[in-house]
């Protein structure tokens, strides 16, 4: 669940980020979110949340975790999910790009950059979309999270040529004085007034720092199925097969499907609507609604997985729809693990990192551990009679 955070982190002053709470807060603003699904698991078991009734035998075993990386941005929140710490932060952009950069862009592409702040990506199209339709400049601008993104309208820079310029892009920018950690093309239809960014977004980040857990996996021969934004986050490294979705609900769809089919390993999907379409346009209420709808899909989950499938439900950072500005909040990340097969639950360890869940996914495939993150699976009580279960 892409920035659905549960309280400010422990060091949210570092980050500005003091007060933040995006689940809290949009369950106030909804007078309480409609959420059966999470609340028997046990969400508001981890920290009570308006409208989600506290299970008195939560069905998950439960917990949060505080980041200990030094960003708050998606790639640092998956890579740490997978093992890594990110101790060098990313460099980001406050004042826009260097001019050298821009000038070397307008030399690759041979169109003019204009932009070139930061903005929120709706805003910046209804600044210089008209502008872009007249002359065909390219639409460069970043956030407060290491990225560099090019917005173009489909009809003025065709798709492939906007692919392609975010490629050339993504080849100068590796140099690690950038440290860009994703280059995004935003690609946009309509009319002056009235334009609409299109599903056709595509992220070309770095390859993590270092191995994750999902090498592990595929080096261990186990399936990485990546839905979603899941393998341009990681480039690639580790995946071994790669789902695109449209939006939140397909994403659900395709997972569906996945769950169903026979594979071993892991499946990871990310659900990008919460932060993209809600979180960052300080939508509290398209929030709320897109939590109930994503709940709604959760009966199906819970009946399609089989007895041996371990479930972790959780996020990558906040993204508080009711706190000033437009940026992600540093926040604790809920975590609700559950298996058909395990008969108890309860809380488990509140750590300092979001590693501890590729360190229990690494233990449960019983491949190479992650250098952070402890394992959540000796905390779980009836483990030894599911891993009985699962190996006969
Ligand atoms: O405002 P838009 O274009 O949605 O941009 C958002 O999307 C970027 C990538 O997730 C974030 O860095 C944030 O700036
Ligand atoms: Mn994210
Ligand atoms: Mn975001």
């Amino acid at each position: 669940m892409d920035s659905v955070g549960i309280g400010e982190g422990k060091d949210a002053a570092q980050f500005h980020d003091v007060g933040s709470h995006t689940l809290l807060h949009i369950a106030e603003y909804m007078n309480g979110l409609n959420v059966p699904n999470l609340a028997k698991l046990g969400l508001s078991n981890i920290e009570e949340i308006p409208g989600v009734p506290k299970a008195d035998k939560p069905l998950a075993y439960y917990t949060k975790l505080q980041e200990k990386s030094v960003g708050k941005d998606t790639m640092t929140g998956h890579w740490e999910i997978m093992g890594l710490n990110i101790d060098q932060p990313f460099n980001v952009y406050p004042n826009g790009f260097p001019d050298k950069l821009i000038k070397q862009i307008e030399e690759i592409t041979g169109r003019k950059v204009v932009g070139n702040k930061p903005a929120s990506g709706t805003a910046i199209i209804d600044e210089y979309g008209e502008h872009q339709m007249k002359t065909g400049d390219l639409i460069v601008y970043t956030s407060a999270d290491p990225v560099l993104q090019i917005a173009a309208h489909e009809d003025i820079i065709p798709l492939e040529e906007l692919y392609d310029i975010c490629e050339k892009v993504r080849e100068i920018t590796k140099d690690p004085a950038y440290l860009i950690g994703r280059i995004i093309a935003r690609p946009y239809v309509g009319e002056p007034g009235n334009f609409t960014r299109t599903s056709n977004r595509h992220d070309y980040a770095l390859k993590p720092f270092s191995k994750t857990v999902m090498n592990s996996l595929q080096d261990g021969g186990y399936d990485v199925i990546a839905i979603g934004k899941i393998n341009d986050i990681f480039d690639g490294e580790g995946v071994t097969e790669a789902i695109r979705t449209k939006d939140n609900m397909d994403g659900m769809d395709k997972l569906l499907e996945v769950i169903k089919k026979d594979f071993s390993g892991m499946s990871f999907l990310n659900l990008v609507d919460f932060d993209a379409l809600y979180g960052h346009r300080r939508d509290p209420e398209g929030y709320g609604k897109a939590l109930e709808a994503f709940d709604k899909r959760l009966d199906e989950v819970l009946e399609s997985i089989r007895e041996d499938d371990l479930l972790i439900i959780t996020a990558d950072h906040g993204n508080d729809p009711t706190f000033p500005g437009t940026d992600h909040t540093r926040e604790y990340i809920p975590v609700l693990t559950y298996a058909k097969q395990l008969k108890d639950s309860g809380k488990l360890p509140e750590n300092d990192t979001f590693a501890d869940i590729g360190a229990t996914i690494a233990d449960n495939f019983d491949v190479e551990m992650p250098n952070h993150g402890q394992s959540f699976l000796p905390k779980i009580k009836d483990l030894n009679e599911w891993i009985q279960y699962r190996t006969n």
